[in-house]
């Protein structure tokens, strides 16, 4: 049983629109916070037309997604989001920096009670915390995966100053929405999923890069011979190739050469191809 009932995403990007659908279909209060309203409207956009699936398969029913929409609420204003909430999920883009920034933020206008989550990929809790003096102990990663709305896992991640309290707590929200969880007890960078899964990726880009086979091939080797639902590089797609490369150079610069950053990962970045987001990655996207 969660205490947590009203939810702030901040960024409704890939992960924090979904966060906040998951949450609002869940039956927690949801305010989405992003920096424009046409982010908003893009983040709606991805929500109706996921909510539009469920509904078509038969696992929503029609008269529950007016309800699902009626609980979640969208705002450019953080103070104005979070100033009555249980829970705060931070998924803004994946610099140091910035989610510090945005928590400070949050710390000034939130309730003192209330849990702060950050769903990095593999930014250090602690440093993330360490902006927030006394409040750290509120701090806990909480790293959801793409679709949120169906993948099983959440990787909850301790800081060195999260509390026990901030951990159950954020265990029983992950409940709430229907999760699995694993819990990552010692911080360190990309904790267990994002090292696990960097490693692969990073080897079907090498594998392009010296030209041993197609996109095509490279992905359908890995989801035929692995039983994986995507291919490597058909996911660093549908992730965010920016993304990627954000957390790639964290983890470069706190595990070594193995995660060095493959050029033609930052050539993609730099000329745009983002993947689904930008419409051409690794495959076009532009029809669809
Ligand atoms: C490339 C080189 C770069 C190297 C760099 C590496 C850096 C790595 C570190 C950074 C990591 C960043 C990412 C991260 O932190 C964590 C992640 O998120 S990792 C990604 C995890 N996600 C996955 O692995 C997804 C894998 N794919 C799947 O599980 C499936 O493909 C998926 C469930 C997405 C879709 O299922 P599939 O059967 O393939 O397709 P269908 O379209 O047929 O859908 C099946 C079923 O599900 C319904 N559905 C799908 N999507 C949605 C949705 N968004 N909303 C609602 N419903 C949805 C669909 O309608 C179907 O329903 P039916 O009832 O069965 O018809
Ligand atoms: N894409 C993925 O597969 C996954 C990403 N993550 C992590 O989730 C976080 C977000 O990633 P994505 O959703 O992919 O990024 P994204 O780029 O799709 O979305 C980020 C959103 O945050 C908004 N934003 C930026 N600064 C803001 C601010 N100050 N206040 C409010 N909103 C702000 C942006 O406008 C954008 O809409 C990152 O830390 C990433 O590493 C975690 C799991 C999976």
């Amino acid at each position: 049983m969660t205490d947590l009932q009203r939810v702030a995403v901040i960024g409704g990007g890939v992960m924090g629109n979904g966060i906040a659908q998951l949450s609002a279909m869940k039956g927690h209060d949801v305010r989405l916070v992003d920096v424009s309203q046409e982010r908003l409207d893009s983040a709606l956009a991805s929500i109706g037309t996921s909510l539009d699936r469920f509904v078509k398969s038969g696992k929503l029913d029609a008269g529950d997604r007016a309800d699902v929409l009626d609980r979640l609420r969208t705002t450019t204003s953080v103070a104005d989001a979070v100033s009555d909430v249980d829970l705060v999920v931070e998924a803004v883009l994946e610099r140091l920096d910035v989610k510090q920034a945005v928590l400070a933020e949050v710390v000034a206008h939130a309730p003192v009670a209330a849990v702060l989550g950050t769903n990095t990929s593999q930014l250090s809790i602690t440093a993330i915390a360490s902006a927030l003096g006394d409040e750290a102990h509120r701090v806990v990663g909480m790293h959801f995966f793409n679709p949120a709305v169906l993948m099983r896992l959440v990787e909850l991640v301790v800081g060195l100053e999260t509390s026990p309290e901030t951990l159950a707590r954020a265990e029983a929200y992950a409940a709430s929405l229907g999760k699995e969880t694993v819990v990552c007890r010692k911080d360190s960078p990309g904790f267990l999923t994002s090292r696990f899964s960097a490693i692969l990726r990073m080897e079907a880009l090498h594998m392009l890069e010296e030209g041993l086979a197609t996109p095509e091939d490279i992905d359908k080797a890995v989801k035929l011979a692995f039983n994986h639902p995507m291919g490597p590089l058909e996911l660093g797609d549908f992730n965010g190739l920016d993304t990627y490369l954000d957390a790639l150079t964290g983890l470069h610069a706190a595990h070594g050469e193995r995660f060095r950053p493959p050029v033609e990962l930052k050539n993609m970045v730099a000329a745009g191809r983002l993947g689904r987001k930008s419409g051409r990655g690794f495959y076009d996207h532009s029809g669809s």
